[in-house]
């Protein structure tokens, strides 16, 4: 597809009261896509969704990983970190003031071990003095090891729309365009899509990703365990041989990797039910148009 549009997700990492709300607010101006939690359910961690004719972000949320000071809060963070995979930036957010202790380095190492984009945002830059945000921006130089370092105010806005385009450059144009009130409904469906997708392109080379559709068809809970079926779409048969791979053995690295990925993300185990299909002209069909939204 010519003219596709751009898809992230994004996470925004800070201890309390730094600001993640109001910054989230702020992108999200009164259009706001609040995913609201389900009782008995810590699973929802979409936070909310900015679309814009050329772009969709996600954002969603990183519980945990500020409290990692003991053993078990550890292993928590590190399920966390893991499940950090599909995101496309991470904001790390901090106030001119924070010192960088032990816990910065500690998160620090941990994200270190993702290849993806980091943006130190110095938050609150207008109840502070220059000096002060200028020396934290240069101690994050040294310390982390940011793409980016840009200071802004949450509350007012100030290069929140500089933060957004940086962003929207990292993003792929390979995603799904999601509408808004089905993803309000069914976040977790697309979070295991997505899961899904991510290993496709992890086993997957060249042009084959590009030309393959996921989609979590349905997703039931039982006894604490999830199931879910999903479909990997694509173009040729040739296609689909390529995915199930000699004695299926893509399919199932495909569905093994995201299963862990999946239970570590949500916390109990999923029952992965993969299918392969042939769908020549997907990208014109209208369940795909449903999908994009348009
Ligand atoms: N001066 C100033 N205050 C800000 C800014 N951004 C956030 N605040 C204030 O900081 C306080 C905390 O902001 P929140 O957005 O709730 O922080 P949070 O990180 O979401 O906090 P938790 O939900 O506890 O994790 C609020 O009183 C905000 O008004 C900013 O850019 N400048």
């Amino acid at each position: 597809m010519s003219n596709m549009n751009k898809f992230g997700v994004v996470t925004i990492i800070g201890r309390p009261n730094v600001g993640k709300s109001t910054l989230l607010n702020y992108i999200l101006g009164e259009k706001v896509t609040i995913i609201s939690s389900k009782p008995n359910t810590t699973r929802t961690v979409v936070k909310g969704i900015k679309t814009t004719k050329d772009y969709q972000a996600v954002f969603v949320d990183t519980p945990g990983i500020h409290n990692a000071r003991d053993k078990i809060n550890r292993l928590m963070v590190d399920q966390t970190v893991s499940s950090l995979s599909m995101v496309d930036v991470i904001y790390l957010m901090m106030e001119p003031d924070e010192i960088f202790a032990s816990e910065f380095n500690y998160i620090m190492s941990l994200l270190n071990e993702l290849n993806i984009p980091k943006f130190l945002l110095i938050n609150k830059i207008d109840a502070y003095k220059r000096h002060e945000i200028y020396k934290m921006a240069d101690t994050a130089f040294k310390k982390g090891k940011f793409k980016y370092v840009l200071p802004i105010s949450a509350k007012k806005g100030t290069n929140v729309e500089k933060l957004l385009s940086l962003t929207v450059e990292e993003f792929s144009s390979t995603g799904a365009f999601y509408d808004e009130e089905e993803i309000t409904s069914i976040p977790e469906k697309f979070l295991i899509a997505e899961f899904v997708r991510e290993q496709v392109f992890n086993y997957m080379k060249d042009e084959l990703p590009y030309d393959t559709l996921v989609e979590c068809e349905s997703l039931e809970e039982e006894n604490d365990k999830l199931f879910a079926s999903v479909s990997i779409i694509v173009k040729r048969d040739s296609q689909k041989g390529m995915i199930i791979g000699k004695q299926g053995q893509n399919l199932k690295n495909i569905g093994k990797r995201a299963r862990q990925n999946l239970k570590r993300f949500f916390g109990v185990p999923i029952h992965l039910e993969l299918w392969v299909k042939v769908k020549s002209n997907w990208q014109d069909s209208d369940e795909y148009l449903s999908i994009q939204g348009l």
